[in-house]
């Protein structure tokens, strides 16, 4: 039976609730350890720090300090923890969910410079990348021995930043998400403890041995410990890819394709929707023509002969639905002109409405209930007068509907707000999560409690109150300080 923290306990707490400020004492022992270039409380340097993609409400870090090592990292920990100075990691910023804001002060954790690959194992798909490491940087390095790190989400994400979010992307209908994808993460605790979440030098494929530490560090948001390496599945490139477009009259037609399409078990490697809104945004930001209706993006791969089999397959159920102009591509560089347009949606639509803050939902349901969710989605829109680019890894049930608001207007921001609540809560409804691949932050704390009910939730503020009994790793994210004091 779970009990809530003692009396006791929670009265310590509740001392424990201002944190240290970081001063020139602090800065000069941090220093000690990672030497005066590796630390700055620069203005520019902090407010970079603590921003990403997100309209969150933010605030810049006291310093920023950049290790070169584990070792630095643990030793910081070390001071932040005596100190109780609050630690927010930091891969690239790229975040949608207000991650990196140091809303109560502190330290950022600036990972870049950890920039080794530290080994490649070609014949067991498998690679170990330190923090610094973007999956593009992956990328780039092993293509020439006929390998891929396929876990796409558009931004030159950080590896270790993307087993923080437990991010995925288009790619993730054929090769699971970071969830499927770690075998292995060293990761510094608060406390400055070092460890191997598989053990040291474990990369196994499969394993049965105890609790899985790796799934618990994936998808914790910097709120358990900072990912200083991490073990990552490679997989081979394929032979041949065909990339395929096909437009509908309705929304309700285009998804129920996909549901076909899942169902046939037609073994594709991506499948992505975008409303007429997000084909109109594309089409002018990445200077494409095409019509401005539901569409389907699809990628096939395997043998030339069964891409192209694959391919007509598609066609067929697509024009059985009332699908037009389906063509596809098998040219490297057409391909790549598709794919990034959809990789691009994000800055297409803010290029579209100028000055506007952006917001992003990021709902999943099981397939069966997608065509309902998507249509509920585009007419809640409709409804409340919000201007709604959808864009969706449709083949695991994920879509995101961007949210566009005036800064100044209030009125506006509730109303997203509330759209963005009510979708959360028909997809819970319907089995699903508030979040496939951003993860909670900042904006979904209150979703994650209705998710996963009062045991689970408890179950997660003894997890956070073991590993971090000082509260400093990341406060306020994931778990609200609130519930945890
Ligand atoms: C245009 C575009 C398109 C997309 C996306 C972004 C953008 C800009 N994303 C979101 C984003 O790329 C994703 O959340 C990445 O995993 C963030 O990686 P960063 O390295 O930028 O982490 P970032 O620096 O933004 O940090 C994110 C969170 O992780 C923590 N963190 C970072 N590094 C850490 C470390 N080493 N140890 C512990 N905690 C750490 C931070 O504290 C923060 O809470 C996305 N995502 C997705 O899943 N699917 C998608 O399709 C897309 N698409
Ligand atoms: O492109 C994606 O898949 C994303 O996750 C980012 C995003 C979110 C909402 C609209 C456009 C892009
Ligand atoms: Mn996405």
């Amino acid at each position: 039976m779970l009990r809530l923290p003692t009396r006791t306990l929670r009265s310590t707490f509740r001392s424990l609730s201002s944190y240290g400020k970081v001063d020139d004492k602090i800065v000069s022992l941090i220093c000690n350890i990672v030497g005066p270039d590796n630390v700055t409380t620069s203005e520019s340097a902090r407010n970079l720090h603590g921003t990403d993609e997100s309209f969150h409400p933010t605030r810049a870090p006291e310093a920023v300090v950049t290790p070169l090592s584990t070792s630095h990292v643990s030793e910081v920990m070390k001071i932040c923890n005596s100190h109780r100075i609050p630690v927010i990691p930091f891969g690239t910023g790229t975040g949608f969910e207000g991650g990196v804001g140091a809303l109560y002060g502190g330290v950022c954790m600036a990972m870049h410079k950890m920039t080794e690959i530290v080994e490649v194992n070609q014949s067991d798909f498998d690679a170990t990348v330190r923090a610094g490491v973007t999956r593009h940087q992956l990328n780039d390095w092993i293509r020439a021995d006929g390998l891929h790190f396929p876990i796409d989400p558009g931004a030159g994400a950080s590896v270790c930043g993307m087993c923080s979010t437990s991010a995925s992307g288009t790619n993730a209908v054929r090769y699971g998400t970071m969830r499927e994808n770690v075998l292995n993460m060293e990761v510094v605790l608060a406390d400055g403890t070092v460890i191997h979440t598989a053990g040291e030098g474990r990369r196994p494929k499969k394993t049965s041995c105890g609790y899985n530490l790796t799934n618990l560090f994936v998808g914790s948001e910097g709120t358990l410990g900072v990912i200083t390496q991490a073990t990552v599945r490679l997989h081979g490139i394929p032979e041949a890819t065909a990339a395929a477009i096909s437009s509908f009259d309705s929304v309700q037609n285009a998804v129920d394709t996909v549901v076909m399409i899942l169902q046939c078990g037609l073994p594709l490697a991506r499948i992505e929707f975008l409303n007429s809104d997000m084909i109109s945004a594309c089409n002018k930001f990445s200077n494409l023509q095409l019509k401005e209706a539901p569409t389907l993006f699809l990628e096939f791969i395997g043998s030339p002969s069964g891409v192209e089999e694959q391919a007509m397959l598609a066609e067929e159920l697509c024009v059985g639905n009332g699908g037009e102009n389906f063509s596809w591509a098998t040219e490297h560089s057409e391909r790549e002109q598709l794919w990034k347009a959809r990789h691009n949606c994000w800055y297409a639509v803010k290029a579209t409405y100028p000055g506007k803050h952006a917001y992003s939902t990021d709902v999943v349901v099981p397939v069966s209930h997608l065509p309902e969710t998507v249509v509920f989605c585009h007419e809640l829109a409709g409804e409340m007068g919000v201007p709604a680019p959808i864009v969706g890894h449709v083949g695991d049930g994920n879509f995101h509907c961007f949210l566009l608001s005036n800064q100044d207007d209030e009125t506006e921001t509730l109303r997203i707000k509330d759209f963005s609540r009510k979708l959360a809560l028909k997809a819970q409804s319907f089995g699903g999560s508030c979040t496939g691949e951003h993860g909670i932050g900042l904006g979904k704390r209150e979703l994650l409690i209705e998710e996963v009910g009062t045991g689970a939730f408890e179950t997660m503020k003894i997890v956070k109150k073991s590993l971090d009994p000082l509260l400093i790793m990341n406060p306020g994210k994931v778990i609200d300080l609130d519930h945890l004091l």
